[in-house]
């Protein structure tokens, strides 16, 4: 049997937990349906591909030629996916808790080295496409770092699915591309539906940033 990663384990006591709970329609539905076969054993791979593809797009002075054979062969590709193109609660990118980053391209690929009620630790990389200037992370990218961890620390701490109402980023050093970082989340209080977070990203002692968010825990239904 495969070894389950952090998430994994949390995830599958947050839905044995909740199990009697009035199914939620709302949000983004805690009904766990933790399906990891879903893409298949090499669906990171592939995320992980697309990721490089962005990276090298960012990196790259392509001739026009180049360009039009990379456009030639994407319009063959996005055709191929756009039959298998699915609804969001049944495609396996942001729900393989097993990869990464839940296997969502949009987000910097992160993995979670421990996630419970105390929060959330995470070790993440940005990368060229992740680029702002001068070798340093987009400071949107950092906060959407943040808002998917806090995210997280919020519906673990909460025991709910929490939307975020407010998220403030001071940047403190700059975040640099290609270098294993430390994001750590978790819930500083909570006053009724009220979800108070905060959040840190080191790279070693530095700290490069730091975030406090409020998160709405969302009532049945909400979306
Ligand atoms: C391991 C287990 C599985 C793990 C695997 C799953 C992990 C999964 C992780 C996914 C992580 C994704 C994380 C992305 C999270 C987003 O990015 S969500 C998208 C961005 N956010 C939005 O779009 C939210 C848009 N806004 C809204 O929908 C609504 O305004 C809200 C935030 C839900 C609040 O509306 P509401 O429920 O009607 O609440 P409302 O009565 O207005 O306010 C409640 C209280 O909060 C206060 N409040 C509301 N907004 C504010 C504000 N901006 N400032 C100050 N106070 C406020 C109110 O004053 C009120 O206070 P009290 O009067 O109770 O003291």
């Amino acid at each position: 049997m495969t070894q389950k990663s952090p998430l994994q384990k949390t995830a599958t006591s947050f839905a044995e937990e909740s199990a009697d709970e009035p199914h939620h329609e709302g949000g983004f539905r805690p009904d766990f349906d933790i399906d990891l076969t879903r893409g298949g054993p090499r669906y990171g791979e592939f995320i992980e591909e697309v990721r490089t593809f962005m990276d090298r797009v960012k990196a790259a002075l392509p001739s026009e030629e180049l360009v039009a054979e990379v456009i030639d062969e994407l319009k063959v590709l996005n055709a191929k996916l756009d039959e298998v193109a699915i609804d969001e609660w049944r495609a396996p990118s942001g729900g393989r808790i097993d990869l990464p980053a839940r296997g969502n391209i949009t987000l910097p690929p992160y993995e979670v080295d421990d996630a419970g009620e105390e929060g959330v630790h995470a070790r993440l990389t940005f990368r060229r496409y992740h680029l702002g200037g001068n070798n340093a992370a987009h400071g949107g990218q950092v906060a959407v770092a943040f808002d998917d961890l806090m995210g997280m620390a919020g519906a673990l701490g909460s025991k709910g699915i929490t939307r975020t109402a407010y998220l403030t980023v001071n940047y403190r050093a700059i975040t640099p591309l290609d270098t294993e970082l430390k994001l750590r989340s978790w819930v500083d209080r909570m006053e009724g539906r009220k979800v108070f977070l905060r959040a840190t990203l080191h790279n070693g002692e530095t700290l490069c940033a730091e975030a406090d968010g409020l998160f709405i825990k969302l009532k049945p239904g909400q979306p």
